[in-house]
């Protein structure tokens, strides 16, 4: 749906990026990563034209994207970024309804969709379609920054570093939310994030990058089980390379059926991953976990070996 081929971007004469080729699946999250100055930003800013290449080609849909209305593009893109945006003396909804307005739209239409933006967002509409950002807490302006820019249905969100002012608490429940509805609409998202954990648990293609280079690109899986170089492995956090291995792995995929437990066995939900299994096999010095859907039915058990991928008949 977005194809970059050998994209050059120069600021004041300054190369940020010499020669950039990739391509962002349609109904994918792609994920790019890097450090401060990476180029990130100017990366995805590129794609709705808030900056513009200096040398080789950005395509939409086939298209290059200059053949493209700015205005047009950028209707068809939402953007959420870090700051959120919103503007503060507008409500809530007429923060969300933006681009909807800028379109048009007729006022019920308006209203139903920012109705049902906020209740996808977990923020009932009669108790906050009215408030001003500054009666939100970042977390929820977060959330109407984002409800922002899925107002008009767009093909793709460009999100840049979305959670990146929130507490870690606020930042994994908002993760959950893109992850929920991408599974839900199924959008193709291009996220920027400087955090390895966020990437990992969102990507379904990763991209590092370095330098305005792309060191490696590959599903999360791919990239923790081969990382292509000593860079990239620095990157990924040399140490916790095997916990982070454990963090995209459900406990579901391990288990094993129904049998007796010891008395002294912890519950843990079947989303579960096997790196949260591990911090509770830790924290409640047990060797069994058993394992419980949304309604508390157990549907499978854990061994701690079955956990760290040891498996024996000791174990059994
Ligand atoms: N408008 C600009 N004028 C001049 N230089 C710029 C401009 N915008 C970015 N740069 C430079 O380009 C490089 C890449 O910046 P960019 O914002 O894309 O990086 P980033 O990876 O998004 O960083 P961060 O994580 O800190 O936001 C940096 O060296 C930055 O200083």
């Amino acid at each position: 749906m977005i194809e970059f081929e050998h994209v050059v971007k120069r600021y004041s004469g300054r190369t940020v990026i010499p020669d950039l080729s990739l391509r962002l699946e349609q109904g994918r999250i792609t994920v790019v990563i890097g450090a401060s100055g990476s180029g990130k930003s100017t990366l995805l800013k590129m794609v709705n034209r808030l900056e513009e290449r200096d040398g080789g080609e950005i395509r939409f849909q086939g298209r290059d994207i200059r053949s493209f209305g700015v205005e047009d593009l950028r209707r068809r893109m939402g953007y959420a970024i870090q700051s959120n945006g919103l503007f503060p003396h507008w409500t809530v909804a007429r923060n969300i309804a933006t681009v909807p307005r800028l379109l048009g739209w007729p006022p019920e239409r308006i209203r139903a969709r920012v109705d049902e933006l906020l209740e996808m967002l977990d923020l009932p509409p009669a108790q906050y379609r009215s408030r001003h950002p500054h009666q939100l807490s970042g977390g929820q302006q977060q959330r109407v920054g984002v409800a922002r820019a899925m107002a008009a249905d767009p093909e793709i969100l460009l999100m840049d570093e979305p959670f990146g002012a929130l507490d870690p608490v606020t930042r994994a429940s908002l993760q959950h939310e893109v992850r929920r509805l991408h599974q839900r609409l199924g959008k193709t998202i291009l996220l920027i994030t400087h955090d390895i954990d966020e990437a990992l648990f969102l990507a379904d293609h990763l991209i590092l990058l370095d330098q305005g280079r792309i060191l490696q690109q590959g599903s999360p899986q791919d990239i923790l089980s081969q990382p292509a170089s000593d860079a990239v492995r620095d990157f990924l956090g040399r140490d916790d390379l095997g916990l982070r291995h454990l963090a995209l792995r459900p406990v579901s995929a391990v288990m094993r059926p129904v049998g007796d437990l010891p008395p002294d066995s912890v519950d843990i939900a079947d989303s579960a991953t096997l790196r949260q299994a591990l911090s509770l096999l830790l924290a409640s010095r047990c060797e069994w976990l058993r394992v419980c859907d949304a309604a508390g039915q157990a549907v499978g058990q854990l061994h701690a070996l079955d956990v760290l991928g040891l498996r024996t008949d000791h174990a059994a």
